[in-house]
């Protein structure tokens, strides 16, 4: 996250880490939102190389043991079958990941109620590094009208993206995945799954973070947990 600030501790219990296992150790590559005790949402992006996963639950400071971790593994990798991963204007950044295991539902670890804050341990800022707490930035929505307006996205926002941000703060590399929170009569549900942002720059002029609207793909993942 570009601007905004260090979230206070736990503040958003559906937040997940997505790390990635390599020369023994983990890394932190992406962000997605707790949405079943055995259910990960993120974007398909994040889960585009086949690497062995794993997800971090109650975390807060990604370099600390704090006690408040659980960590599970990954049974299964569902990408959307219209994702084109040379293409993210084409949408369909959305992905759910199977939980080997069910997650433990506590102070630290909640699920998300679906339907705008965003929070993520992504870049701080362009090109820089990713941040060690989590953090959080209040991004107002831009319409899609505005949006999709040449000087801003044109046409490569869709209507079954969201935009939000355009000014200091923004979403960055490492924040794919994670949730766009929006505050519905009191309670957050997630809106949106950080998606893209400018390749010139994580927080570019006219160009806010887009997410993939989580609305557009209610079915698609009610489909999958079927099966
Ligand atoms: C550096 C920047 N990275 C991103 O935006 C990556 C997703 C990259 C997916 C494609 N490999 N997402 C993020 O950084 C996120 F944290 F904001 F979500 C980028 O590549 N942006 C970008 C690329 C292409 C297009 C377009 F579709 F227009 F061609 C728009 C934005």
């Amino acid at each position: 996250v570009v601007g905004g600030e260090v979230a206070r501790p736990h503040s958003w219990p559906w937040q997940i880490g997505l790390q990635y296992l390599s020369g023994g150790s983990y890394y932190h590559t992406c962000g997605g939102t707790l949405i079943r005790r055995g259910w990960v949402m993120t974007a398909a992006h994040c889960v585009d190389t086949c690497v062995t996963w794993r997800v971090v639950l109650g975390d807060h400071d990604i370099y600390t043991h704090e006690g408040t971790e659980q960590y599970m593994t990954v049974s299964q990798v569902y990408v959307h079958p219209s994702w084109n991963s040379n293409n993210v204007a084409g949408g369909y950044d959305i992905a759910l990941l199977r939980l080997t295991s069910d997650a433990t539902l506590n102070n630290y670890v909640q699920l998300a109620a679906l339907l705008l804050l965003t929070s993520g341990w992504g870049r701080t800022q362009t090109g820089g590094q990713i941040s060690a707490q989590l953090k959080q930035a209040s991004l107002p929505v831009v319409d899609h009208n505005t949006c999709s307006s040449s000087g801003w996205w044109g046409s490569t926002v869709k209507t079954t993206m969201v935009c939000a941000g355009g000014g200091s703060n923004s979403g960055c590399q490492g924040d794919s995945g994670g949730p766009l929170n929006c505050s519905v009569g009191g309670q957050y549900v997630v809106h949106g799954v950080t998606s893209f942002v400018s390749s010139s720059g994580c927080n570019a002029y006219r160009k806010p973070t887009v997410f993939t609207r989580v609305s557009a793909y209610i079915s698609w993942m009610n489909s999958v947990s079927i099966l």
